[in-house]
């Protein structure tokens, strides 16, 4: 475990090294070179002042103020004191610009390494919790681990620095001041991922008052918080989650801050103790007062920079094993998506696709027992409307995502004419969602539209006649800005849309993907009755030549389509087409007739 973790945290170390390089390497070197002149500076202070102690004492301290050899002692000192202070500034600075380049690099590495993650990945608690401990770790961890390594890197040179100028004059005490430090590494070591560990612990803790956080403060839930009037109770939530994490870190840094004072005591009686030894061997005249003065001096910087060191120690350690989970979470896995194949995404003509069977798929949910498609089986033609019906629960949505190729099957593949699919990534490609809890982008309209074919500059003109086919254009021509209007009343200029004007957005954008596979998952569910009759009596010529996969309850709407398949319990129950699947008189006619009964019990009441 020990090795383990010693090996962890050398090569989080070289991992931050590596970090401020690939970030910038100039602005590294400047810190580096600046360290190595002040540790250079600090040697020969130390023996100028031994020097200046020397000829005082030699000519006595009435002599001092005329004495010829102290004036060019003492102006040196001066010069290389403002010169080195100087430098310092100049490597502090350069330092806060590597520090946010660092974060920028790594921020954006996270970032890339979620958009990468499958999605599947998006269904496991303990992925959440990874890439919640790689965004903690992202802000300001690596440039903290940078500075810390730097200023171990400095200590550890002051260490040298001031061991060099002992060994010219008492190099016997080293051992002893060396010795004072010891208990501080010993408690540093002892401590040294016990905040890792916490952090680990309280994850998904913390995960959770995340959540009750953006509830609390986002505008979208504002409206309906208020009206139930659940603000205290979700402040309660995040009250009993903050004080979890409080109580924890508390109880932690107690024992902390207890090993660490009773390390510093034992350190400073060792100090104490140097110091005591250098007044005697002055005393008893076996050691010259140049020398011991000189001695007092470095004892003193070296058991505070020795101290500093260890007390960073557990700092370090702690900050460095927080690199693990960045490292962790950023390292290409299995889970990632190969990068595209094709550098401009092609239209639908440009598209082979024929025809399209689903064979055999059986899927379930991480963290489930139960498939929530099982066996499935279905064909889709080129041109036709497939739709798929059941009621809440039914697999209707997993069977969608798999034909999009957004879950890998558990077992069971896609066929394209024949082949299996093996590509999922090239397969969504070729096909547009229109998602049942699609994303409202409150970014400009145009972008909303054009993010259909996000790896082609937009082309105003196909976003206006995607928009038009949505039915979206006419009241998006009347936004103060037009198109370019940002969709978030959160951003100056910002305007909000109706439900049923968001969802035709999201309709205009499958439009403008111009793919040949579509899949359409409740796309009516916020229109008006007229926009959804308009809709799908003109599905096919607004997707013609294109394979339509339609999920709806509105067992109307679906009743022309050329194939209907009817789910229960995650299998297909029952296909058909409308007529024969209300002559078999199962699933979908019970289904059908019930709605219908409500229709006319409703318009006759
Ligand atoms: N992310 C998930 N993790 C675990 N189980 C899930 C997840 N999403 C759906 N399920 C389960 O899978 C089953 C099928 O759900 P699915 O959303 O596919 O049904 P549906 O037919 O689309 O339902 P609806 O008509 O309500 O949209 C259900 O039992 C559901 O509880």
């Amino acid at each position: 475990m020990g090795d383990r973790r010693t090996r962890a945290l050398v090569s989080s170390a070289a991992f931050a090294v590596r970090l401020a390089w690939l970030a910038d390497r100039r602005a590294l070197v400047h810190v580096l070179v600046v360290q190595v002149l002040s540790a250079a500076g600090m040697t020969a202070a130390l023996v100028v002042t031994q020097k200046v102690f020397g000829s005082v004492l030699a000519e006595g301290p009435a002599a001092a103020g005329r004495s010829p050899a102290l004036v060019p002692g003492v102006i040196g000192v001066l010069v290389a004191g403002a010169l080195f202070g100087a430098l310092r500034l100049s490597g502090t600075a350069r330092m806060a610009v590597l520090t946010v380049k660092v974060d920028r690099l790594v921020a954006g590495m996270v970032l890339e390494a979620a958009v990468a993650a499958e999605l599947r990945r998006f269904e496991e608690p303990d992925f959440h919790d990874r890439l919640q401990r790689a965004v903690f770790a992202s802000r300001r961890q690596p440039a903290q681990a940078v500075v810390l390594l730097v200023t171990a890197f400095q200590a550890a040179l002051t260490v040298l620095a001031v061991g060099g100028a002992f060994a010219v004059m008492a190099w016997w005490l080293l051992p002893l001041v060396l010795l004072s430090a010891v208990p501080a590494v010993k408690a540093a070591g002892r401590q040294r991922g016990a905040y890792h560990d916490l952090h680990h612990d309280l994850s998904e803790n913390r995960r959770l008052r995340e959540y009750l956080e953006r509830l609390l403060t986002g505008r979208d839930e504002a409206r309906e918080i208020r009206a139930l009037d659940l603000g205290h109770v979700l402040t309660g939530r995040w009250q009993d989650q903050y004080a979890r994490e409080v109580e924890s870190t508390e109880r932690l840094l107690r024992s902390h801050a207890r090993r660490r004072m009773a390390a510093q005591a034992v350190g400073g009686a060792l100090t104490c103790l140097a110091v005591g030894v250098l007044w005697w061997l002055a005393d008893s005249h076996l050691l010259p007062l140049s020398v011991a003065g000189a001695a007092v001096a470095g004892v003193w910087l070296l058991s505070v920079r020795i101290n500093t060191f260890a007390g960073m120690l557990s700092g370090i350690g702690e900050n460095l094993l927080r690199l693990t989970d960045l490292r962790a979470f950023t390292a290409p896995d299995e889970g990632a998506i190969p990068p595209p194949l094709m550098p401009r995404q092609k239209t639908v003509d440009e598209v082979p696709f024929g025809e399209f069977r689903a064979e055999k798929l059986c899927f379930t949910y991480p963290g489930t027992d139960t498939p929530a498609v099982r066996d499935v089986s279905l064909d889709l033609r080129p041109g036709q409307v497939v739709a798929l019906v059941g009621v809440n629960g039914s697999g209707k949505t997993t069977l969608a995502r798999l034909l999009a190729g957004l879950y890998p099957p558990d077992s069971g593949c896609l066929l394209l004419d024949g082949e299996p699919v093996t590509d999922l990534g090239a397969h969504r490609e070729r096909t547009a969602v229109v998602f049942q809890d699609f994303t409202r982008y409150k970014l400009p309209a145009v972008d909303n539209i054009a993010f259909g074919r996000p790896r082609t500059a937009a082309d105003p003109a196909r976003v206006r006649e995607a928009a038009r086919q949505a039915g979206a254009l006419e009241f998006l021509a009347e936004l103060p800005d037009a198109l370019d209007t940002p969709l978030g009343k959160e951003f100056t200029g910002g305007a909000d849309l109706s439900g049923g004007q968001w969802q035709r957005l999201a309709l205009a954008r499958a439009f403008y993907r111009d793919a040949p596979l579509v899949i359409l998952d409740e796309p009516t569910a916020a229109l008006d009755a007229h926009a959804e009759d308009r809709l799908f009596t003109q599905l096919r010529r607004l997707f013609a030549g294109r394979t339509v996969v339609l999920i709806s309850h509105r067992l109307r709407s679906v009743r022309n389509a050329d194939r209907i398949y009817v789910l229960r319990g995650g299998q297909v129950v029952e296909q058909g087409d409308h007529v024969s699947l209300l002559r078999t008189g199962g699933h979908y006619a019970d289904l059908f007739r019930t709605q219908a009964d409500a229709y006319q019990t409703a318009g006759t009441t």
